[in-house]
């Protein structure tokens, strides 16, 4: 299974919403970061054919999706950010009702909304009212309502966003167990989301695609770039006015910065550390 994107645009009056954008998504999950307005959105809703294109080619298989129509969709699985409409109903009502808007026949929706609910460990509660959920519940009966159709392509909009610790490992866990057979493709602002679990990492910046590798390589690209040291408080505002820090944590009488530097690092001690892909996005983005 191949998805090819070449040279897709998206353009909103004067603004380039997306910049001829190419890639490949093979089986397997993809994470899209990027800053706010650096076009996400835009490529998810282009993906799952909720708006049109300005210019450019999505292939699937080879073929282009806007001919495949119906066929293309019925491929597509999609889950928005929460926005609380379906409330009233149950968690097996909406699936049944989403089943309904997918043109899944009676019989099968009613054995697959079984299993996607046990799936995403939601069986127990199924009569029970959305309203009644915790936020990470309702992120797991959106990840069931976009698997229902047993999707090839599932996009993912900020899947962790405002959940707890344990939650946001939870659905981590369960997009890792989709993501075998399937061209997974997550947006997040939440790096730890995908740190672990993705592929390769897409970076929009700008409606541009900065960069595409596995995070491994990526990671390589900052080897030498992030630094480690322990500190004294009143040091803290010099060190934040040359480097960008990315953490910074108590230690006893002592700060631990954590900060990027391109070149060799006025502070002493400073000790080189391992990468993260925060790191990376913060090395990309952190002047903004
Ligand atoms: N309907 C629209 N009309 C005009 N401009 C738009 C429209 N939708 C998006 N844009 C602009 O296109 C750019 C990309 O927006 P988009 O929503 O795709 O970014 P994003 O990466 O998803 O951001 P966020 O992380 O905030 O959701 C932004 O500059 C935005 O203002």
């Amino acid at each position: 299974m191949i998805l090819e994107i070449n040279n897709l645009s998206k353009k909103y009056g004067d603004k380039k919403a997306l910049n001829k954008f190419s890639c490949k998504f093979t089986e397997g999950i993809y994470g899209l970061l990027g800053p706010n307005g650096a076009g996400k959105s835009t490529f998810m809703n282009i993906l799952v054919d909720a708006i049109d294109r300005s210019s450019g080619e999505i292939l699937y298989n080879g073929k282009e999706t806007i001919s495949m129509g119906k066929d293309y969709r019925n491929l597509i699985g999609y889950m928005p950010q929460q926005q609380g409409v379906y409330d009233s109903f149950t968690v097996a009502e909406f699936l049944d009702y989403i089943a309904g808007l997918k043109g899944l026949k009676k019989t099968e929706a009613k054995k697959r909304i079984e299993e996607v609910l046990k799936f995403v460990n939601l069986y127990d509660v199924k009569n029970k009212k959305l309203k009644s959920f915790s936020g990470g519940m309702k992120q797991r009966a959106l990840i069931a309502q976009a698997i229902l159709n047993d999707p090839k392509i599932l996009i993912l909009d900020e899947p962790t966003a405002g959940l707890d610790p344990k939650e946001r490992i939870r659905i981590r866990n369960l997009i890792s167990q989709i993501g075998f057979n399937k061209i997974v493709i997550i947006a997040t602002h939440v790096v730890s989301d995908i740190e672990f679990i993705a592929k390769e990492v897409l970076i929009l910046d700008n409606g541009i695609l900065r960069k595409k590798d596995t995070p491994e390589n990526l990671l390589k690209g900052i080897e030498d770039v992030v630094y480690e040291a322990e500190i004294n408080e009143q040091d803290v505002n010099s060190i934040m006015n040359k480097y960008t820090v990315t953490s910074l944590s108590k230690e006893y009488a002592k700060i631990r910065v954590r900060f990027l530097c391109d070149g060799i690092p006025d502070v002493d001690n400073a000790k080189k550390a391992s990468p993260t892909l925060e790191d990376l996005y913060l090395h990309i983005f952190g002047d903004r």
